[in-house]
Formats: C-alpha cells, structure tokens, sequence
C-alpha cells in the first residue's frame, strides 16, 4: 500500500498534505509527522497537514510541525485546503472552525477572532499582553496575540537585522510561554503596511506563517500603528489582512499546489 500526497505551499511556507477524507489513513502519530517533514531523509516540510471527515464541518483540518507538535491552527495551511477543496469549505481544527473561501486575490479566511488574556496566550504568570515588560537582548516590551495559536510580536525598525536564528529559538522556549511560541519581528512602514520575518514554534524560520501576519496585524492595530485593513509583506510574498468591527479577523492571499506523489508508510514508521 501506498499513500498519497499533495505538496502545496502558501508564500512559500510549504505542506504535505495527506487527504483522508474519503480513504481512512492510517493512525500518524508525531514521530511519523516529523519523519515526513524532513527535508533530508522524508518529503520535506514546514507542516504536515492531514485531512479527515468532520461531523460538525466539511473536513477536519490536524496541523503537525516539522518537529512533530500537533498544533491548533495555521493560516497558510487552510488557504493551501481552501485551494485543494475548490470552493467554500468549513474547516474544523484544534482552535476552532475556520473558513475558507476562493476569492480574486487567491483565498480568503476567515480566522475567527484574536485573544489578549495572559492565559488565554498561554503565559506563565499573569502579565499585560498589550505591552509585555520583558526583554531578550534588542527585542523589547512584545505584544503577545492568541489567533488560535500563540504569538508575541515586537515591533522594530529593521526585521532583516535581527539575528532570529538565535533569538527565535532562545524566545520560543523561554519559560514565560508554557506551550512555546511563534516568534515574530516587524517594522510598521506605513499606516497599511507592515513588514514580518517569523520565526515559527515547532519549524523555526519560515518564508511566511499566515497566523503570525494575522497576529502582527492585530498587535499593530491594538497598539494604534495602524488601521484595521493592512498588508503584511513576508518573505515569501504579502498577506492582506482585515481586522471587522464584528471582532473577526479575515487573511487573503494566494495559496499554491506544487506536485503530487506518494510514499511508502514503513518507510516512516507508519503501521498500516
Ligand atoms: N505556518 C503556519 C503556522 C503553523 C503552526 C505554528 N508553527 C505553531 O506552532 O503554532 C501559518 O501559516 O499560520
């Protein structure tokens, strides 16, 4: 037996997508998820995407890291399905459900709505989440954003001159955060425009994370920088996201399918 894939990606961030929704996949489990991922010796991702029948949703939606963490939520990954699917699809994942929606510009998500309570990020101790009193090195005073997954966000005036190789990792495990935490640094270049690298838990620099740019867009909006419809560029193209009076945030962008192809699941340690 084999099982198929799809490699898709969205701004560069890339997927392996396994589509189970009408033949039952056989149970994966994290170690089968980060050996897939490996560009080395598996396909080679930043996450493993694995799609199931839903009872309350078209599709249920699991998220797995590079490193094997089964995570709530990815921005990227359900444009990538919006696509696969071919027209509006309700997704449900771990953070809820979310939907997803061809659009001119590529697709549109509705990815619910931002949380601001320390424990809601999740942080270790209480804190304000709006302006953190915490530093590592050159990156100061954060806001911290859940959009279904943990963010922090510092804004400074130059993204590409922060060394995230090695304040990503340091950050993203720091005790304050509990689950870990997806690491973003951005500079506010205008008043609907942002610019974001993103160092993501679990799969470390990526060339996008649709999340991050909705948790960007919100911490720039709450702390006044900029108004409630930007574009956040990455560096593997630009993101459009909408923060509605209805407290919903919207992301629009392209999403891509790359090739087609299938594997071996003893090859991964995946008993079928
Ligand atoms: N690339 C994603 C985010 C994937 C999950 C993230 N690394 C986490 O651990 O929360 C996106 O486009 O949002």
């Amino acid at each position: 037996m084999r099982i198929d894939f799809t490699k898709m990606h969205g701004l560069g961030n890339d997927f392996v997508v396994l589509d189970g929704r009408e033949r039952l996949l056989p149970p994966l489990d994290s170690g089968a998820a980060a050996a897939l991922a490996n560009r080395h010796t598996g396909i080679g991702c930043d996450q493993l995407v694995v799609l199931e029948p839903s009872q309350i949703a078209d599709m249920r939606m699991r998220i797995f890291n590079a490193d094997g963490s089964e995570v709530e939520a990815c921005g990227n990954a359900t444009r990538a399905v919006g696509l696969l699917h071919g027209r509006s699809a309700r997704i449900e994942t771990l953070a809820g459900v979310v939907s997803a929606c061809p659009v001119e510009a590529g697709i549109s998500v509705e990815m619910g709505t931002p949380r601001f309570d320390w424990d809601a990020i999740p942080l270790s101790y209480p804190m304000d989440t709006h302006a953190m009193p915490v530093a590592w090195e050159e990156l100061t005073n954060p806001v911290a954003v859940n959009v279904g997954n943990p963010h922090v966000i510092f804004f400074v005036a130059d993204p590409h001159a922060i060394d995230m190789s090695r304040l990503g990792p340091m950050i993203e495990t720091d005790p304050l955060f509990p689950e870990r935490i997806n690491v973003n640094v951005a500079a506010i270049v205008a008043r609907d425009a942002i610019v974001l690298r993103v160092w993501e838990r679990g799969a470390g620099l990526t060339r996008a994370c649709g999340t991050g740019a909705c948790a960007t867009a919100i911490g720039a909006m709450k702390r006044g920088l900029v108004d409630r419809r930007v574009t956040v560029a990455l560096p593997g193209g630009a993101l459009v996201i909408e923060w509605r009076e209805d407290g919903g945030i919207v992301m629009t962008g392209p999403a891509t399918e790359a090739f087609r192809g299938s594997f071996d699941p003893a090859d991964f340690g995946i008993v079928v």
